[in-house]
């Protein structure tokens, strides 16, 4: 529950050397006032492309625009002067190339001050991992359950079920850390392939309903205070905010029904 006081910003390097330490705590937030109450207790927000089904109500993470990322990311970095702030790099902005990627990290990095970025992908994005982290972008990875591919990979599916998938993601996350990613997500993978990655990798692995056993965890906010309607099964809900925000507006309406509201403490009153 301890709000440490940090006086500078955490920076990518310094979640670098958290691996094999203490645990490393991320979690989303998409605006300034999440990112001011979040911000004492994490190392790391991610101004998730998750946003695009959490706050904007689309059906995947696949309509975010580059815009719409760089708006959040900065409301977020409004709101949160102590944490590194990681925004995702949003589908068909760097998938492309390392020069198509460069250039919108370098945008995403100048309009929003933010600290590193984040893309998904394994081996196929190693070459432009390197080109940024080499540029001075330094880049979070994210394997697995990449939520870009859902629609070749069939939908939001756990991966890692057969010998053949879990090589391949064991490839997939030594690729990006060699390539120089200073931290890889975990997303969607079966426990005991998080664990043998974990332990395979330089970088820190942060999952997400992946292991106890990682570097670090990241949960999307909203899931993990229950305002989201249906949120993935691995989710532990630490509050009932959305419970708590319909008792408070159906009171209101109920008080502004039958006049209880405003109360005389509610209003001006003439000062003469
Ligand atoms: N609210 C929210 N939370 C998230 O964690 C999240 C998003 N949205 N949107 C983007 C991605 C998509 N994510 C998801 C979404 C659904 C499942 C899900 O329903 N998983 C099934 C298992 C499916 C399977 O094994 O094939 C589950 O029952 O949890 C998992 C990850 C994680 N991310
Ligand atoms: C769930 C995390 C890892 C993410 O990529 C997002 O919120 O978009
Ligand atoms: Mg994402």
């Amino acid at each position: 529950m301890s709000a440490e006081i940090r006086k500078k910003r955490l920076t990518a390097p310094d979640i670098r050397a958290r691996k094999g330490a203490t645990p490393v705590v991320a979690v989303t937030a998409y605006n300034a006032v999440m990112a001011r109450l979040v911000d004492p207790y994490v190392e790391i927000i991610l101004v998730g492309d998750s946003l695009a089904m959490v706050e904007h109500g689309m059906e995947s993470t696949l309509g975010v625009s580059l815009e719409l990322m760089i708006a959040h990311g900065r409301a977020v970095m409004a709101g949160a002067p102590a944490a590194l702030v990681v925004v995702d790099l949003p589908f068909g902005s760097y998938e492309a190339g390392p020069a198509e990627a460069f250039r919108t990290a370098a945008r995403v990095m100048a309009e929003t001050g933010c600290g590193a970025v984040k893309l998904e992908g394994g081996a196929h994005m190693a070459e432009t991992i390197a080109f940024l982290a080499e540029r001075g972008v330094p880049v979070m990875a994210h394997v697995g359950l990449t939520p870009q591919a859902m629609n070749a990979l069939g939908g939001f599916r756990t991966q890692g079920h057969d010998e053949e998938g879990r090589a391949a993601i064991l490839a997939d996350a030594r690729s990006v850390s060699d390539a120089g990613a200073f931290a890889v997500v975990l997303e969607g993978i079966v426990e005991p392939l998080a664990v043998e990655i974990t332990a395979a990798i330089a970088a820190p692995t942060i999952g997400i309903g992946a292991a106890a056993a990682c570097d670090g965890q990241i949960l999307v906010l909203e899931d993990m205070l229950g305002l989201t309607e249906r949120p993935p099964r691995f989710v532990k809900r630490y509050a009932e905010l959305g419970a708590a925000v319909e008792k408070a507006v159906g009171d209101y309406a109920e008080e502004v029904r039958s006049r209880a509201f405003p109360g005389p403490e509610h209003v001006y009153k003439p000062r003469g």
